[in-house]
Order: structure tokens, then C-alpha cells, then sequence
């Protein structure tokens, strides 16, 4: 068992493993900065199943997140992911990787600092933008000037996203990488817990 092995033993997997216990491990962010990406690999490092809300959603309504936004405006999108990701979060240790707006709605917010430890992936405007700018399926870039509004969403939503328990910078480096860096984060998170 990873709790009867000497923290020097453990590999880093099984150290972050340890820390994250019963909890969820819930990615927060921009459009764009990895949460599915690195919020999956992440699940299959810990061993621990992994959930997107994004997919989830489009799951049981059987509609994709543009057609809703179509279909019923945002608000209604906002409503049906709070209950989504609510739902989500009863059964950790999981980790979650929401959708962009997720952690900025007040109540989806609160249930996810209540329903285990949040992360936001934070990217630059050029990091983001390049990414993003492959896909034109995101519904709130369908702008005139989608770099503008990406760029309006940052100024907007980052003193938001600094809420969360963790912040690690997301760069184009290899995935790997990123996920060491979100264990890293969440082994400093719980020594710090243990010491305080
Ligand atoms: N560290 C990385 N290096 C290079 N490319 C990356 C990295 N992280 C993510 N990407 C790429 O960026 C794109 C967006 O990643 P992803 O879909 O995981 O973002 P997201 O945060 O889930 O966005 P959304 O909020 O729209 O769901 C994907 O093509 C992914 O492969
Ligand atoms: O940033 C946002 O508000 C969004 C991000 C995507 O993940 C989707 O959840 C949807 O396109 C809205
Ligand atoms: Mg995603």
C-alpha cells in the first residue's frame, strides 16, 4: 500500500496518489489551456477515473455544447453544467476537467472548493490563442475578433481562476511534463496542509 512505503520510496505518482485521498482533483481554466488533455493523462498517472464535464454534458443531452448554446442561450448551458459537474463530484477520488466558464459561475464554484482540490491551468494569450485558433467549435469564440474576445475573457476571468488551490503554468511543453508539474503541485499542496 503507497501509505506503508517511506515518502522517499514513493515515485511521484503515488506520493500526489496519496495526497489527493478521497478528494477530486478538478482542472479549471480558459479555453484551450489542456484541462481534457492533461486533466486525462493526469487520471491515468493517479489511477483514478476521468471525467470531462464538457463531454458529460453533451452526453446526456445528446446535443454538442454548440447546438445548446443555440438551441437555449448560455444561461441554460450554465445551469445544466452546474447540475452536471454537482453530480460529478460525489464520487471521488476523480479528476475532473471542466469546461472554460465552469469555475466563473458562482455556484458551479462553490461546489467544486467544496468537492475536492481545484487547479487552473494558466496560459498565456499567444498559447492560448494558438491552440484554440485550430477548432472553430467553441461557441464563444465565434466572434469578429475571437483573439480579442479570448483576450477579453483573460481580463475577465484570471482574478477568478486565481481562486483555485493551484496554479500551474501551461506551456507548450511536452504533456508529461505538464502532468509532473500538477503532481508536483498537489504533493506541495498537502505537505503544506501537514505542516501548517
Ligand atoms: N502542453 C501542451 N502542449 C501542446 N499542446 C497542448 C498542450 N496542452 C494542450 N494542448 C493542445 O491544446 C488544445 C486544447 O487542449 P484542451 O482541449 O485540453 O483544452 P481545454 O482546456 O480542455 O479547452 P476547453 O475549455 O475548450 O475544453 C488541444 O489540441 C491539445 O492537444
Ligand atoms: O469558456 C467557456 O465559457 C466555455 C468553454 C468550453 O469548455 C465549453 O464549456 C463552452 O464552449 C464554454
Ligand atoms: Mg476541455
Amino acid at each position: 500500500m503507497n501509505e506503508a512505503l517511506p515518502v522517499a520510496a514513493q515515485t511521484l505518482a503515488e506520493q500526489a496518489r496519496a495526497a489527493l485521498g478521497k478528494r477530486n482533483l478538478i482542472f479549471v481554466g480558459l479555453m484551450g489551456a489542456g484541462k481534457s488533455v492533461i486533466g486525462r493523462l493526469t487520471a491515468q498517472t493517479l489511477n483514478v477515473p476521468f471525467m470531462d464535464t464538457d463531454v458529460e454534458i453533451e452526453r446526456v443531452s445528446r446535443m454538442t455544447i454548440a447546438e445548446l448554446f443555440a438551441a437555449y442561450g448560455e444561461s441554460e448551458f450554465r445551469a445544466l453544467e452546474t447540475r452536471v459537474i454537482e453530480r460529478l463530484l460525489k464520487q471521488g477520488p476523480r479528476v475532473i476537467s471542466t469546461g472554460g466558464g465552469a469555475f466563473i459561475n458562482e455556484n458551479t464554484r462553490e461546489q467544486i472548493k467544496l468537492g475536492g482540490v481545484s487547479l487552473w491551468l494558466k496560459a498565456d494569450l499567444d498559447v492560448l490563442w494558438e491552440r484554440v485558433n485550430r477548432r472553430d467549435h467553441r461557441p464563444l469564440l465565434k466572434t469578429e475578433h475571437p483573439k480579442q474576445t479570448l483576450e477579453n475573457l483573460m481580463i475577465q476571468r484570471y482574478p477568478i481562476y486565481a481562486q483555485a488551490d493551484l496554479t500551474v503554468l501551461s506551456e507548450d511543453v511536452r504533456k508529461e511534463v505538464m502532468v509532473n508539474q500538477v503532481l508536483k503541485a498537489l504533493v506541495t499542496l498537502a505537505n503544506k496542509g501537514e505542516t501548517a
